[in-house]
């Protein structure tokens, strides 16, 4: 069922996953007893950094990547981050961290100047993914799928896309069928998770013009990264 070269790429997206985390000195950081609004938005504002950076070498450990088009590269890493950490940042929910982090998280979000309407479709997704009990497997394919979405805004070469993504939409498939027998739309429900990541990616461009409104600075990578400042 799995082909020897899917079993190859699915071990090395995971490992890549992996590898690439947030320093464990930075994610302890959200232990930290202040709990202003100014505060968990600068805590945020790190993790977030923290995640761009694990993101992107993630993304250049995906077979083929390096070799896109180098404008292509940067479409695509702009058009998926908000993306890939929203499935990142779910995982820390769905994991029970055993330091707590989890409730900690949740509360600095629900208190770092994020208005309600944004609040609600956020906390619904996270809802929707960690009842999805994602394999790491399952995951790690779902950030790659993510990434390599030929139709983000200014990529030119679509088809070069379409070629990395379409081997791993084929294994994720298998191993939705595999790790889910019990649930044959297992593997519809994922990519259904996707078009929802699309809205708030949507809601996300509002929310930061929001933070910018009131004066909230970024680091120069997410500013570069969600073309701000
Ligand atoms: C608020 C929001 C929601 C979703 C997506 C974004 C970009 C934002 C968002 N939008 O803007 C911001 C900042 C700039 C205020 C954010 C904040 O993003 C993040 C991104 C990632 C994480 C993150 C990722 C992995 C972790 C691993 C571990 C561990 O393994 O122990 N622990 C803590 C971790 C924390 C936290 C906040």
């Amino acid at each position: 069922e799995i082909t020897k070269e899917q079993k190859a790429l699915t071990k090395v997206i995971v490992e890549a996953y992996n590898r690439h985390q947030i320093p464990q000195d930075v994610a302890k950081k959200l232990l930290q007893d202040q709990y202003s609004v100014e505060e968990n938005f600068l805590l945020l504002t790190e993790m977030a950094t923290s995640q761009v950076q694990v993101i992107v070498e993630f993304t250049k450990s995906i077979p083929g990547f390096l070799s896109l088009d180098h404008e292509d590269q940067i479409a695509l890493l702009k058009g998926s981050a908000v993306e890939a950490m929203f499935l990142r940042s779910a995982q820390v929910f769905s994991k029970k961290m055993p330091n707590g982090h989890n409730g900690i998280l949740e509360e600095r979000i629900r208190k770092s100047g994020i208005s309600e309407e944004f609040i609600t479709p956020m906390f619904n997704f996270y809802k929707s993914i960690i009842g999805l009990h994602m394999s790491l497997e399952e995951q790690a394919l779902l950030t790659a799928i993510t990434i390599l979405t030929p139709d983000r805004p200014y990529v030119k070469d679509h088809q070069a896309v379409e070629k990395l993504q379409e081997p791993m939409l084929d294994v994720l498939r298998k191993v939705c069928v595999l790790q889910h027998p019990q649930e044959p739309q297992y593997f519809a429900r994922l990519l259904g998770r996707l078009t929802e990541l699309r809205t708030l990616t949507h809601y996300h461009a509002e929310m930061l013009t929001s933070w910018r409104m009131n004066d909230h600075k970024f680091t120069p990578l997410l500013c570069e990264i969600w073309d701000v400042q």
